[in-house]
């Protein structure tokens, strides 16, 4: 297992503005040796915060966007543009903008199918993983069915979830790359969840979690307690796993 390495700041706000520095540091670093570069986003409000402080970074422009490629670890079963949908909610923060103005091609925004009958839709969440577990192999090497991430980015939420694998599901154990997830706990009850076997194949899992309804289930996690109560014991990456929290959520620690 690779080291777990936590990092606590003092408040939200500055959490998102140092994952943001990281991340952005993180591209560049990794551009220099290879490329192209795949990054995993997550939905949730530190999430989202954190593009939104990749928006209005100085250091974005140091960043070769045309080689960039952005997955995301769950998604919400919705239609297009639903503002519920994590992808609608990271366009608006951070993609259009890097799309217009900073070279990202638009055919690098690898989001999950959306609920509907149009061209890309899905009908199912089935559906909708089975074509993304297509599209992540796609991009694949060797034997393996998704890209080697170079940092996978998560939410935790109170109850101990990471992207749409929580307590006591049967999504839990899935096989294979992507899951279909329903009866979630946290609205809508439908979803599409990269499994934990994904979620290892990343070279670099970032947990990024602020609040202090969260500093019990941290504090579980970091304990390694069982995953099928705190799912993010799993969140693991094959190199690095960095544990991002303000000072509430890191709170709960002995
Ligand atoms: O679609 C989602 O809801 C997620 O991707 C989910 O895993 C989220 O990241 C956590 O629930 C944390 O969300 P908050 O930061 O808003 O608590």
């Amino acid at each position: 297992m690779s080291t777990r390495l936590v990092v606590v700041h003092p408040d939200p706000t500055v959490l998102a503005e140092a994952a943001a520095a990281r991340l952005l540091t993180r591209i560049l670093d990794v551009q220099s040796v290879r490329s192209p570069v795949h990054v995993v986003l997550t939905g949730g409000t530190v999430g989202i915060k954190t593009l939104a402080a990749v928006a209005g970074s100085p250091l974005r422009a140091a960043v070769d966007w045309s080689v960039v490629h952005l997955w995301w670890g769950d998604e919400r079963f919705l239609p297009a543009g639903d503002a519920d949908r994590n992808e609608t909610q990271a366009r608006d923060a951070l993609l259009e903008d890097l799309v217009a103005s900073s070279g990202l091609p638009a055919g690098n925004i690898h989001a999950v199918p959306a609920r509907g009958d149009g061209p890309g839709e899905a009908a199912t969440a089935e559906d909708a993983a089975t074509a993304y577990a297509a599209e992540l192999a796609g991009y694949a090497a060797g034997d393996a069915t998704t890209p080697s991430f170079d940092v996978l980015l998560l939410g935790m939420g109170p109850d101990g979830h990471v992207a749409s694998l929580f307590p006591e599901h049967p999504a839990l154990g899935a096989a294979g790359a992507v899951v279909p997830v329903h009866d979630s706990p946290k609205p809508p009850p439908d979803r599409v969840s990269l499994t934990f076997a994904t979620i290892g194949h990343a070279r670099e899992v970032w947990v990024v979690a602020a609040g202090s309804e969260k500093a019990a289930q941290a504090a579980a996690a970091l304990a390694d307690g069982p995953v099928t109560q705190v799912p993010a014991v799993r969140a693991v990456g094959h190199d690095r796993t960095l544990w991002l929290l303000d000072a509430a959520a890191a709170a709960g620690r002995d």
